[in-house]
C-alpha cells in the first residue's frame, strides 16, 4: 500500500501583491521524514511555509497535510502540524510552564490532558531544568528549545521549523539538531527545516534546494556532494553541504 504524503505541495505558484514569489513548486515530506528546505535569502522558504500552514493560499495547484487540502480544511490540516517561526513565539514575563499551558488551551486542550502531555515535552526535550524560569531568563538556546516544546503541545505528526538556529552558538546548534534528530527517530516526527546555514542540514534524510521561487534539485546530501566536480574539493578536507551549496548557486538558473 502506498503510504500518504505527510506534506504534499503540487506546482504551488503564488504572487506576493504584483511580485511572482513562487513558481510551480512541489515538494514532498514522508512520514518519520527529515527534509531540509536550503536556499539563499529570498528563495521563498518562508513563504512556502506560509502557504502550508495555509496563512496565505496559492494562485495555483494544492498543498495537502495527511491528505487533507489545506485551502478547504485549514483547521484539520494545522491541528496535525506544529510551527517554529524565524522569531520565538513565547511570552519572556511567564514560565516556561505557563507559556506551554497557555499554548496547550489555545489548541483546545482540556486541563486533564495538558500536564501529561507537558511531561511527555520534558522526557522528549531537555527543558525540565527551567520549567519554572521565566522564558526571559533563559539564553537563546534554551528559548529555542521551549519553543519547539510550544509547536509540539498538541502532538502534530509534522513540526516545521523557519531558520531555527539563527543567532544560537554553536553548542546551542549542536544540542538544538541532536534533539530534532532524537524526537525525528523516538516519535517518528516528520520534521521540515528551512534553513541556509548548509552544513547543518547534513543530518536531513533528503534536501530540497530552492532558489528564485523555484525547487532546484531534491537529493539526499550524499547525493547533493556526488554533483560536486572533484576540483571544487581540497585534498585535505571533505567536501560538506557548504561547498556543495557555494557551487550550486554559481550554476546558472535553469527555468521552465
Ligand atoms: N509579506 C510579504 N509581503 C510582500 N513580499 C514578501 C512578503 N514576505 C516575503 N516577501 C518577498 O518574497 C520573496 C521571498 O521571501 P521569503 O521570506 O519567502 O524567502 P526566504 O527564502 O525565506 O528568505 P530568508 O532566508 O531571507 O528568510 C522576497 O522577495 C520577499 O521580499
Amino acid at each position: 500500500m502506498q503510504q500518504i504524503p505527510t506534506i504534499l505541495a503540487e506546482n504551488i505558484s503564488f504572487s506576493w501583491l504584483d511580485t511572482p514569489t513562487l513558481h510551480r513548486v512541489s515538494l514532498t515530506l514522508n512520514p518519520g521524514e527529515m527534509l531540509g528546505l536550503l536556499g539563499p535569502n529570498g528563495g521563498g522558504k518562508t513563504t512556502l511555509i506560509s502557504l502550508i500552514a495555509g496563512l496565505v493560499n496559492p494562485a495555483e495547484g494544492h498543498i495537502q497535510v495527511n491528505g487533507v487540502d489545506v485551502r478547504q480544511q485549514a483547521l484539520t490540516a494545522r491541528k496535525s502540524l506544529g510551527f517554529v517561526f524565524q522569531s520565538v513565539s513565547l511570552d519572556p514575563f511567564m514560565s516556561v510552564l505557563q507559556n506551554l499551558e497557555f499554548a496547550a488551551g489555545l489548541q483546545g486542550m482540556s486541563e486533564r490532558q495538558i500536564s501529561p502531555r507537558i511531561a511527555e515535552l520534558c522526557d522528549s526535550l531537555p527543558i525540565k531544568a527551567y520549567l519554572h524560569k521565566p522564558v526571559g531568563a533563559l539564553s537563546g538556546g534554551q528559548k529555542r528549545l521551549v519553543d519547539i516544546a510550544r509547536a509540539l503541545v498538541h502532538n502534530p505528526k509534522v513540526l516545521i521549523l523557519d531558520e531555527p538556529t539563527t543567532a544560537l552558538d554553536p553548542s546551542a546548534k549542536g544540542l538544538l539538531w541532536s534533539t530534532l534528530k532524537s524526537l525525528q527517530e523516538r516519535n517518528h516526527l516528520s520534521i521540515l527545516v528551512a534553513t541556509h546555514l548548509m552544513d547543518e542540514a547534513q543530518d536531513c534524510d533528503r534536501v530540497t534546494f530552492l532558489r528564485a521561487g523555484r525547487i532546484e534539485w531534491t537529493g539526499t546530501p550524499v547525493q547533493a556532494l556526488d554533483q560536486l566536480p572533484d576540483q571544487s574539493v581540497t585534498q585535505t578536507r571533505r567536501a560538506t553541504l557548504a561547498d556543495w551549496f557555494i557551487w550550486k548557486m554559481s550554476q546558472t538558473h535553469h527555468h521552465d
